[in-house]
């Protein structure tokens, strides 16, 4: 046959498999219909195996997988319609809007001139921040309600995730409220007297030591990890030792009367670190736009490709994913996902619903509204 024949060919099928598709999603809007009379959840877990084995072994030879993830989609969408046609007949969702001008009670690790006091003034301007010593205070102290609000880096534009907020984020109860981000201008400082050629040791936070690595690495300084950068400097300033340096910002140099040796040290700049806001309940702003979840699936073929699949159907900007270990002594994963939207949305509400039914676990960390 010449291509243009098997192409005409091609086309004639396709018209009958288009047509026999929106004929078998019509009577997906009928299973629909019934369920939300009978108040039968979406996703059929039972059903869909039993299609999936059923065309698998009715498949021609060399064609059993093909027919299956061909069909796995299809299910896919139906799905999709589906519970989009039972959430838009619901009444749209509510939610408390957060009260982050009212708020008096709010506060980040570390201590006056970290990164993360920035970040804090910035989200509630003129109020007393309370410190903390790590990370898993803050969001003990917002579980428990000693916090209204507590403020976490999450991510460096040079360095990546803040490792230590996002894995802590399975253990506590929170809701992300809001976003900003701030430039974070690393230097180096020391005392008044040093000078640069006796320093050999610098401290700092981890993820201040890795944003400067280069600088560090070209002049053989050995790094010590520190709480963090205001703390390192704090300590620098009363240790009396001419050999010894803090990465920390200017201001923080400044407050703590430092010699700053080196300006904008960082591998790259600018460099800027994002910061999250968490409350204890459910609080979504009106004009929230990122929402966050956690979720880990099971380990088989196709599961992963199936969570990514749903994103596109629904049409969703993600603007993040991020793998990481569980922990357990396995090699299994869970995943960060961010991506664009509002909570109050319907089609949200309809694909947090279908998308949840086909994950391991899965947890709404929040719906942040981006203030920069
Ligand atoms: C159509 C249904 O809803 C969903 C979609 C299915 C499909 O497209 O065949 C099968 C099972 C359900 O997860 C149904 O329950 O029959």
């Amino acid at each position: 046959m010449e291509l243009q024949e098997i192409r005409n060919e091609i086309d004639r099928l396709d018209k009958q498999i288009q047509s026999l598709f929106e004929e078998r999603m019509l009577l997906c809007q009928d299973v629909a219909r019934y369920k939300k009379a009978h108040n039968m959840p979406v996703f059929q877990a039972g059903r869909e195996q039993q299609i999936l084995d059923r065309v698998e072994q009715n498949a021609k030879e060399g064609l059993g997988l093909a027919s299956r993830t061909m069909f796995a989609n299809m299910m896919s969408i139906s799905s999709q319609l589906q519970q989009k046609m039972l959430v838009a007949a619901e009444d749209a969702p509510n939610f408390k809007t957060p009260r982050m001008k009212e708020a008096v009670r709010v506060g980040c690790q570390g201590t006056v001139g970290a990164n993360s006091e920035t970040a804090a003034q910035a989200f509630f301007p003129e109020r007393h921040i309370q410190f903390y010593p790590t990370f898993e205070q803050v969001f003990e102290a917002v579980e428990s309600g000693e916090l209204e609000y507590g403020v976490l880096p999450i991510y460096n534009s040079t360095s990546g995730t803040v490792t230590q907020t996002v894995d802590l984020m399975g253990k506590y109860s929170f809701f992300i409220t809001a976003m900003n981000q701030v430039e974070v201008m690393h230097c180096l400082a020391a005392l008044p007297d040093a000078k640069m050629e006796n320093i050999t040791e610098v401290y700092s936070h981890p993820q201040a030591l890795s944003q400067c690595s280069d600088f560090l690495d070209a002049r053989s300084l050995h790094s010590h990890d520190y709480s963090n950068t205001a703390t390192a400097a704090k300590m620098v300033a009363e240790s009396g030792d001419k050999t010894i340096a803090a990465i920390c910002s200017e201001d923080c140099a400044k407050h703590n009367r430092l010699q700053i040796l080196a300006s904008r040290i960082s591998n790259v700049v600018p460099n800027f670190t994002q910061f999250i806001c968490i409350t204890k309940d459910m609080q979504v702003a009106e004009n929230a736009s990122v929402i966050s979840v956690m979720l880990s699936i099971s380990n088989e073929p196709g599961s992963l490709s199936r969570i990514l699949n749903k994103f596109f159907l629904y049409g969703l900007d993600m603007t993040k994913i991020e793998s990481r270990p569980i922990r357990d002594g396995s090699f299994d994963v869970v995943f960060h996902i961010d991506f664009k939207g509002n909570l109050r949305d319907r089609s949200i509400a309809a694909f947090l619903n279908d998308l949840c039914k086909s994950c391991r676990d899965f947890k709404l960390l929040g719906n942040a509204v981006v203030m920069v």
